[in-house]
């Protein structure tokens, strides 16, 4: 076995594990990365790059089908080769993946070990049965894997997970989505608009991650007039006699039904890769789903050498906090004994689905978990069924909901479903980071005709019922805040 020495060493070369190498390395030279088996990281391999992909590929045939509306007649039926549509999803994957690749390789090749990652103990990596790493300091950046329920493995390749939907040849005539959170509703419309048959089967009626109860109702209206949603179901599911297929039978509403489908796509929510590393072979807390335990700011988890981040930190799942969280955490382990916070942006997440979901800032569950003792918030909201840009368009379905503190009057969060939500909530999460008042936020130019006008009628309304610091005479004055 060979034996290396070194000052950092990186577990996992994502998105987070490469932000991490570079960060440390402007500390030390002597930092070492660790992939299990691929580099090319999960975004661009098997999660934001091909779905959104693919889902360019459904909305292209969405437009054609909508075309109608405005006089438009597209002649004859809609035609969608599916061995075109997953060659072009395939083709510009591989090419982003290049992209990646090509940064890896500009990475010294001594520095860059392939093989899978485990602690011997707090201070020792051992790296397959071939390389044993001892290390100053350890950064953990190992991504997060789907759950899958553990009786749906008797459905052998019937059972699919997103990674095998981007390696298709062409489109399935059916699929199952198991999963109505972001994957799921994704994936599974996009494929509904390219002609497969699908039935999405979620739970508790959630869906798309939504947490404000107006957004969602506005949600499941427009998604259940589009596909099969069956998000508060009892199934069982079984593999077809011929194997070459999988039946689902459910109970719902007191009805009960059952269909049959090709796959089983099961994007019932990922797990981080922790539970394999070894961390029972030393002292470091962990949280309730067995991940160290880390400060937000620092990474730092509480073994004092070691950090964490990425998916398998357990804090936000997205690109971005990737990227953030990794440049956090090897900055420390490169700078390490001295640590030093990081820039934690405003949370912002999207759903590609159409319309779009997002939200920014604090979700309302996290409002009404943190003011609802207090009251000291106000929501302003617009529908986009009237909104003029929107109907021009065609895209007027949605609403959108604005939530402020009273007293100080400033932007607290926001959740939202419709039309052009990934720029509406960037605009949103800029003003939130910046921790603009409601009045600052109005002060701002709004253009006409456009998307954005929406947000200043939700903006109008919410300012309407803010009680600003001068009318609360001390009341909201022990406000929580942020
Ligand atoms: C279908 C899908 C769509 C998505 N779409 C979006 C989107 O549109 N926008 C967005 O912001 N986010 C999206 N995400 C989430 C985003 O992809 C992840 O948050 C991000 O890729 C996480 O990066 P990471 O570095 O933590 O993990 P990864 O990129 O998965 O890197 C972890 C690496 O660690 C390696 N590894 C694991 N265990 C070991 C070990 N023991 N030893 C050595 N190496 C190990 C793995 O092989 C892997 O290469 C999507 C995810 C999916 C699945
Ligand atoms: N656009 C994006 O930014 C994007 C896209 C895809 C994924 N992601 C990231 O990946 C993460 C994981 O996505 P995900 O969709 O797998 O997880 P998720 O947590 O968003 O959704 C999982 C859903 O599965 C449901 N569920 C759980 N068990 C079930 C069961 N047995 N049967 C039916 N439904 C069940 C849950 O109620 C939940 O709604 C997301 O949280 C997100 O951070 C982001």
């Amino acid at each position: 076995m060979k034996s290396i020495n070194a000052d950092v060493v990186i577990l996992g070369g994502g998105t987070a594990g490469m932000s991490a190498f570079r960060a440390a390395r402007k500390a030390t030279e002597n930092v070492y990365l660790v992939e299990d088996h691929m580099f090319g990281t999960t975004c661009a391999r098997v999660g934001c790059m091909p779905s959104k992909l693919l889902i360019a590929a459904a909305d292209a045939a969405h437009h054609v089908r909508e075309a109608d509306q405005f006089g438009i007649h597209p002649d004859g039926a809609l035609r969608i080769e599916g061995h075109e549509v997953m060659k072009r999803v395939r083709e510009e994957r591989d090419r982003f993946v290049g992209f990646v690749l090509e940064d890896v390789e500009a990475f010294p090749a001594d520095r860059r070990i392939l093989g899978r990652a485990r602690f011997r103990n707090e201070h020792v990596i051992v790296v397959d049965e071939h390389t044993e790493i001892t290390a100053q300091r350890i950064v953990i950046a190992t991504g997060s894997r789907p759950f899958v329920v553990p009786a749906w493995q008797s459905l052998g390749d019937r059972l699919i997970i997103n990674d095998n939907v981007f390696d298709w040849e062409t489109l399935p005539a059916s699929v199952a989505v198991f999963g109505a959170g972001v994957i799921g509703l994704e994936i599974g419309q996009a494929l509904h608009r390219l002609g497969v048959e699908v039935h999405i089967f979620g739970k508790d009626n959630a869906l798309g991650g939504i947490t404000d109860p107006v957004i969602l109702e506005k949600a499941l209206e427009i998604f259940n007039s589009e596909m099969k949603l069956h998000l508060d179901a009892d199934t069982s599911v079984s593999l077809l006699e011929s194997g070459k297929g999988v039946k689902v039978d459910y109970t719902e509403d007191g009805k009960s039904g059952s269909v049959t489908v090709d796959y089983l796509l099961a994007a019932t929510g990922r797990k981080p890769n922790v539970d394999n590393l070894g961390l029972d072979t030393f002292d470091i807390e962990l949280d309730e789903r067995g991940v160290p335990k880390a400060d937000r700011y620092t990474m730092q988890t509480s073994a004092e050498h070691i950090f964490i981040a990425g998916d398998a930190s357990n804090q936000l799942p997205l690109l971005h906090e990737a990227s953030d969280q990794g440049m956090i955490a090897g900055t420390n382990a490169g700078h390490f004994p001295a640590i030093s916070e990081g820039l934690r942006r405003s949370q912002l997440s999207v759903v590609f689905s159409d319309p779009q979901i997002a939200s920014i800032g604090m979700r309302f569950k996290e409002i009404s978990n943190t003011y609802d003792n207090c009251g000291c918030y106000a929501v302003g909201e617009v529908s986009f069924r009237n909104q003029g840009r929107s109907r021009v368009m065609g895209i007027n379905k949605g609403h959108l909901r604005i939530y402020a503190e009273h007293g100080s009057g400033r932007l607290l969060g926001a959740e939202m479903v419709g039309p052009a939500a990934e720029h509406l909530a960037h605009l949103l999460a800029w003003a939130h980071q910046q921790k603009m008042t409601i009045a600052q936020m109005l002060d701002m130019p709004f253009y006409h005709p456009v998307i954005e006008e929406g947000v200043r009628t939700a903006l109008r309304d919410l300012s309407a019922q803010l009680r600003l610091a001068e009318d609360l005479a001390g009341e909201c004055a022990e406000c929580p805040g942020q």
